[in-house]
């Protein structure tokens, strides 16, 4: 049986170092939740503390409502991926999968269904009697995965399970992982840097950075509308642009610093006329029309299904160290393009764009607030 596991308030110190102030999250039983940040912010250590290779220095860790604190690692009942596949070289792809239910004393007919069934799963019957050495890397992890799934654990906990393997391999394992938990049903913890590969893969992401979580959510939602302006550029690219609110006697707007305007119909109650703000448009978000912000290009690359353009915008209008404002022009839409010193009319869409608060840390979209 899968668990939930519900995490509140959790503090983790390496001596006087704290590197989770305190956390708190709750993922449901059979979701596959990925926890995504850049390196360094705690995603391994969170982990690892659900796993219980780590001590926890306050709040608590339950599976479903049972705390787990104290119970070692071994008693947890967890079936644990790492990027270094951690396989057996001396056993067998199936002597590999058999041996947590022989450890576990499974009757000998049920640990052939059960390897049966799960060798099915990930796809890898067809090399059940090979060593590991005569694999490639990716069906080493299809083993390594068989094998901590086929315990039933209460929850499966993945470090980094792809990042050893070429870009193709990766976008293919994603699918077997996420087919593989789906079949099976388990609560699914998973920790990766890689932003597409957590889009891809999950049923929700927490952000996080420097030990703290800035946004849950769906892929989806983390995508569209991003808490923070951490989130909007770790998540994607997003061009961000010094901006106010206006308001007049039917209408509220954002204005760039040039003056072009913006009306917008979700604006949070905060936003009083006047407040400094960020506006943040994602390259996709600019159509070309009359009636746009004025700007010129300052280099082209084709991408196959879009074009990128670098855009050079005047300093004022721009955030500082940004590597750089872009729009995206995707070639199903449109069979011009444009070379580097032309100028554009680009049109931010009033629907997609977020607007955050000048320190770049609470969204004043309506409902992210
Ligand atoms: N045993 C340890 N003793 C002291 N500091 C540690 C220890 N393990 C990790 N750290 C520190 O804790 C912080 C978080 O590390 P952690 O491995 O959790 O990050 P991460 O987000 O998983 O990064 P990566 O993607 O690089 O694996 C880092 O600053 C790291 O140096």
């Amino acid at each position: 049986m899968s668990n939930s596991i519900n995490i509140g308030n959790v503090v983790k110190k390496y001596g006087e170092l704290t590197i989770i102030p305190n956390l708190s999250v709750q993922i449901k039983n059979g979701e596959f939740f990925t926890l995504l940040g850049p390196s360094g912010c705690g995603k391994t250590t969170l982990l690892r503390m659900i796993a219980g290779f780590n001590s926890i220095e306050g709040g608590e860790i339950k599976f479903d409502d049972m705390i787990i604190n104290n119970i070692s690692a071994h008693k947890r009942n967890i079936g644990m991926v790492f990027q270094n596949y951690a396989i057996f070289p001396h056993l067998t792809v199936r002597q590999n999968v058999e041996y947590g239910l022989k450890i576990r004393k499974i009757p000998k007919a049920e640990m052939k269904k059960k390897v049966d069934e799960i060798l099915e799963t990930v796809k890898i019957s067809d090399y059940q009697d090979r060593l590991p050495e005569k694999l490639s890397g990716g069906q080493q992890q299809r083993v390594a995965l068989a094998r901590a799934i086929v315990i039933h654990p209460s929850v499966l906990l993945m470090d980094e399970p792809l990042s050893n393997l070429d870009a193709k391999l990766r976008v293919e394992m994603r699918s077997a992982i996420r087919d593989a938990q789906k079949k099976v049903g388990i609560t699914t913890v998973y920790v990766t840097h890689d932003q597409e590969e957590a889009l891809a893969i999950s049923d929700r992401i927490a952000v996080m950075n420097q030990g703290v979580i800035q946004q849950v959510g769906t892929p989806e939602e983390i995508y569209a509308r991003p808490n923070n302006v951490f989130v909007s550029t770790f998540i994607g690219h997003s061009n961000l642009f010094y901006g106010k609110v206006g308001r007049d006697s039917n209408s509220t707007y954002v204005e760039f610093t040039n003056g072009y305007k913006i009306l917008l119909d979700n604006l949070s109650q905060d936003c009083k006329a006047g407040m400094k703000v960020i506006i943040s448009v994602r390259p996709e978000e600019f159509s070309i029309a009359n009636d746009g912000l004025k700007v010129k290009i300052k280099n082209r690359t084709f991408l196959g299904k879009h074009t990128n353009y670098e855009l050079d915008f005047s300093d004022s209008m721009i955030i500082p160290n940004q590597p750089s404002i872009e729009y995206s022009q995707d070639l199903g839409q449109s069979t011009k393009t444009y070379e580097a010193g032309e100028m554009l009319s680009l049109k931010p869409n009033a629907y997609k764009i977020n607007v955050f608060t000048e320190d770049g840390q609470k969204s004043l979209i309506k409902g992210c607030d």
